[in-house]
């Protein structure tokens, strides 16, 4: 998916187009020629260009009433004038059209390589800025990834050993297991740690934005579309792009992301050219994509082509030996940043129940669940009680989930029902508990009041 940057000569002189062109391909830039301003302009609207070198003089047409058609054709673009002598003033009135630099003829070709390379530098540098601007970046200054069990450890030597290739990643697991935190580790421990790790959360952009987010779009493509957007695909060049809960995307987007898997090609919405990027895709997902193939929700092309290489984040309860170091961590974190309280312990009797409990939320809910204990003891001291509020709620959370009203029921005739089913029946009896109020069942959960919406959403509950 390597992408090389392009580079288009515009000059009526053949032999000099041909001496510069051979000196640039050396280099490695693919090189376009055009020898008239008609000709150029219909090459600027079909292909993307990163530099022109552009004549002043043309046959057909002036090099500085051609700069503000070229940079309204390709805005991001950066151009350097070519200019005989007697046409300097000229060249200095291009820079104030916008061009990047001028240089006499006849050319010095080193000088000429420095510029354009020069010129590139800064076009990557504006894109990249657009593309800050645009995104959230979410990547934590220093990763911190508790891992004390046999098989988090194992866990992370994959981890690293995946971070050398540049294999596409799934990463799977339950919902707040640390599959977004693998993902980070797998970028920060790549070849490709200085550029950006993008996230994508699938199930949180309305399918109609979708493509756009993903690949951007011109102005005026759509309804809404009121400027270009650069789509975040290509923020992540050079970088990692994040698919997380890649099994919330809808069919329709699928298909062009396979598209662009398969190629590292790609048009923004409302564009006919084909632009090409270079990144490592990391996707995620708390599905089982086997089962969304067999119920036609996923297609099993896409499926192969993210599956290169496999990880899968144990549930917290299959590695209890993490869960003391990461309440440890947890406090550590929040006294750093001075949120609370600073000297909070845990009581024996709470660390001997959190031991034993099953955060089927898994580490997202064991934070919520320190932060409310933090919230609610007295003197620092967290109390099994400040966690899980009274005695007799404590020992029915033990007890599987019968404090859920009505949970049980569902098998007490010995249906057999698939997990999909127990987690409906479990969060419909957990919302019924909490009389409606979603982010207080979202917090019992441990999941986000967004995940919780998208689940309400599925048994038709909410709109
Ligand atoms: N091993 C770990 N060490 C430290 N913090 C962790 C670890 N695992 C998870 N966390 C923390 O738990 C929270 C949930 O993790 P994360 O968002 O990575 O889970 P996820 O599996 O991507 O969840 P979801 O499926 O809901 O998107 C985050 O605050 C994360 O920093």
């Amino acid at each position: 998916m390597k992408h090389c940057q392009r580079i288009l000569i515009l000059d009526d002189e053949e032999a000099l187009r041909a001496i510069i062109a051979q000196r640039l391909k050396r280099r490695g830039y693919e090189i376009l020629e055009a020898g008239t301003a008609e000709e150029g302009l219909s090459l600027l609207k079909d292909t993307l260009i990163d530099a022109v070198l552009l004549d002043i003089k043309l046959p057909d047409g002036d090099g500085l009433i051609l700069l503000p058609e070229i940079k309204q054709l390709q805005p991001d673009l950066q151009v350097v004038m070519l200019t005989g002598n007697g046409t300097i003033e000229s060249a200095i009135e291009a820079m104030k059209l916008g061009a990047y630099d001028y240089l006499t003829k006849p050319c010095n070709l080193s000088e000429l390589e420095i510029t354009l390379q020069k010129a590139l530098e800064k076009q990557k540098l504006l894109l990249e800025n657009t593309g800050l601007r645009q995104v959230v970046n979410r990547q934590t200054p220093e990763l911190k990834i508790i891992a004390e069990s046999a098989p988090m450890v194992a866990l992370l030597e994959m981890t690293r050993k995946v971070a050398q290739t540049d294999a596409s990643v799934l990463i799977q697991g339950e919902s707040g297991v640390g599959k977004e935190l693998i993902a980070q580790a797998i970028h920060h421990c790549s070849s490709r740690f200085n550029h950006p790790c993008v996230p994508v959360n699938a199930g949180a952009i309305p399918e109609t934005l979708i493509e756009s987010e993903l690949f951007g779009h011109e102005k005026g493509s759509f309804t809404g579309a009121g400027s270009q957007k650069i789509g975040l695909v290509e923020m992540a060049d050079n970088g990692t792009l994040f698919l997380d809960e890649i099994g919330e995307m809808p069919l329709s987007i699928q298909v062009k992301l396979l598209r662009f898997l398969e190629c590292g090609e790609f048009r923004r919405v409302g564009d006919t050219r084909l632009r090409q990027v270079d990144v490592r895709i990391v996707a995620a997902t708390n599905r089982d994509l086997q089962q969304e193939i067999i119920h036609g929700r996923f297609r099993e092309d896409l499926f192969y082509r993210l599956n290169g290489l496999t990880l899968i984040v144990p549930p917290l309860r299959e590695r209890r030996d993490d869960i003391l170091p990461l309440v440890e961590q947890f406090l550590e974190n929040q006294n750093n940043k001075k949120l609370l309280h600073k000297d909070y312990i845990l009581l024996p009797e709470t660390r001997e129940q959190l031991l034993n409990y099953d955060f089927p939320g898994n580490v997202r809910e064991l934070f919520h669940l320190i932060e409310r204990g933090q919230i609610l003891s007295i003197g620092g001291r967290i109390k099994p009680k400040d966690i899980w509020g009274n005695s007799e709620q404590v020992v029915k959370k033990f007890h599987s989930s019968d404090s859920e009203e009505g949970f049980l029921d569902i098998f007490r005739d010995n249906r057999c029902l698939s997990l999909e089913e127990v987690e409906k029946h479990y969060i419909l009896a957990t919302l019924k508990r909490v009389k409606g109020n979603k982010s207080q069942a979202a917090n019992c959960l441990g999941i986000s009041v967004r995940n919780l919406y998208r689940k309400l959403q599925s048994y038709g509950v909410v709109e």
